[in-house]
């Protein structure tokens, strides 16, 4: 006897389940076939691989290195074929598409507009070119019948000297497609503080901010990002768990920290995969997004870098219920979770759990009950 609560979820039923992805780098989930063709476009001769497959595995095997400074030396060949309006229209309406085709319904992606400056586009024509390219991807996979609503993050990079003017440039479009700001890049030795002018003006605009922290680098970040720099959102964050002390008869004690990021309801923006490959985490199953869910953090799942990790949304889910027997009720509630953070007004937050989510998973969980029916008059298929 199967009941709702205890099935399994299917890989279909992972794929049409809506799904919310707080944590995507534009620059980090580009399709190889694009890149190659902007690379040809663009006399872009430094690619390690001419054919789409290969160059998708060549940036797995480089991004699986185990450090993530090697990780993000993948990032030059991808930010090479952003330089252009066309390209970066192309990449995100691109983005837009196969997120809504994988199932996503609301996202947030980032990406660094100073990284995009090198054929002389300004920071403004960067933000219009990428805001553009999710609105016609939006239309195409409306198309397509598929419902998205992409909203930008820009970010800074940490260890550049640019905070303060992409936090400004992120509080100028806030009305127009870009949802809120981040830093990103190496960890080590670039300490968030070192852009506290960029946190202390967001937070006079009354605006919103997330920050990498305690990925490669543990709690000494976490702490800084929270209690110094005041963000909203943890990017990653799963180094919270050197704060959390499991006995031998399971009693769990937090530190400070952890109670904090726990009692605050800190979302703590997951990337599972991406935090493998950079050594943050030893395998799926003791990643610890286990033991933050059982303990009712904040947690949520996200890509990181879909290009890098070879990944989806819905592979990230996959691979979580394998490791995890998580059921259709555990992924809602990592979807609601992720809703309930997101940088868009309360009323829409609201209205995606209430309209779209909810509805969306009740609908995957009310299928065990028809096939049962189905079953019994004969009609489908063995073993089905
Ligand atoms: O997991 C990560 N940790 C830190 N930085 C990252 C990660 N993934 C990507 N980027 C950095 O963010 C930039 C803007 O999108 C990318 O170019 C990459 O350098
Ligand atoms: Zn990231």
């Amino acid at each position: 006897m199967t009941s709702q609560t205890t099935h399994v979820p299917t890989a279909d039923q992972i794929r049409r389940a809506p799904k919310v992805l707080l944590h995507d780098h534009l620059d980090g989930g580009l399709r190889p076939g694009t890149i190659i063709e902007l690379a040809r476009a663009q006399g872009y001769s430094k690619l390690p691989e001419t054919e789409p497959d290969k160059l998708g595995a060549w940036f797995r095997d480089a991004a699986d290195s185990g450090s993530l400074e090697r990780y993000l030396e993948t990032f030059a060949h991808t930010c090479a074929v952003m330089q252009t309006r066309e390209a970066l229209v192309r990449v995100a309406a691109e983005c837009a598409v196969d997120l809504a085709e994988d199932g996503v319904v609301y996202a947030e992606v980032r990406y660094a507009p100073e990284q995009h400056l090198e054929a002389g586009l300004t920071l403004e024509e960067v933000v219009e070119a990428v805001n553009e390219g999710f609105r016609e991807g939006e239309r195409l996979a409306r198309e397509a019948g598929h419902r998205i609503r992409v909203g930008a993050l820009l970010t800074a990079m940490r260890h550049a000297a640019r905070a303060l003017e992409i936090a400004e440039l992120a509080n100028r479009y806030r009305d127009d497609g870009v949802v809120g700001f981040d830093i990103a890049g190496a960890e080590a030795g670039y300490p968030p503080t070192r852009h506290l002018d960029a946190f202390e003006y967001l937070k006079r605009e009354n605006n919103h901010f997330t920050i990498h922290a305690g990925e490669a680098f543990g709690l000494p970040s976490i702490w800084q990002a929270l209690q110094w720099c005041g963000a909203d959102r943890l990017g990653h964050g799963v180094r919270i768990i050197d704060d959390i002390e499991v006995a031998e008869d399971g009693a769990v004690t937090l530190g400070r920290l952890a109670a904090y990021v726990r009692d605050k309801r800190i979302p703590l923006e997951m990337c599972p995969t991406s935090n493998l490959q950079t050594g943050a985490a030893a395998s799926y199953a003791e990643h610890p997004i286990g033991l933050l869910r059982k303990l009712h953090f904040r947690a949520t799942v996200n890509t990181d870098n879909r290009l890098m990790s070879g990944t989806s949304m819905s592979r990230e889910f996959e691979l979580l219920v394998d490791a995890f027997d998580y059921t259709l009720d555990d992924l809602q509630w990592f979807t609601v979770n992720a809703m309930k953070s997101a940088f868009i007004p309360f009323d829409e937050r609201l209205a995606m759990i209430n309209d779209v989510i909810k509805p969306g998973y009740a609908e995957l969980k009310s299928e065990w009950l028809f096939r049962q029916t189905v079953a019994t008059s004969g009609s489908s298929t063995p073993g089905e």
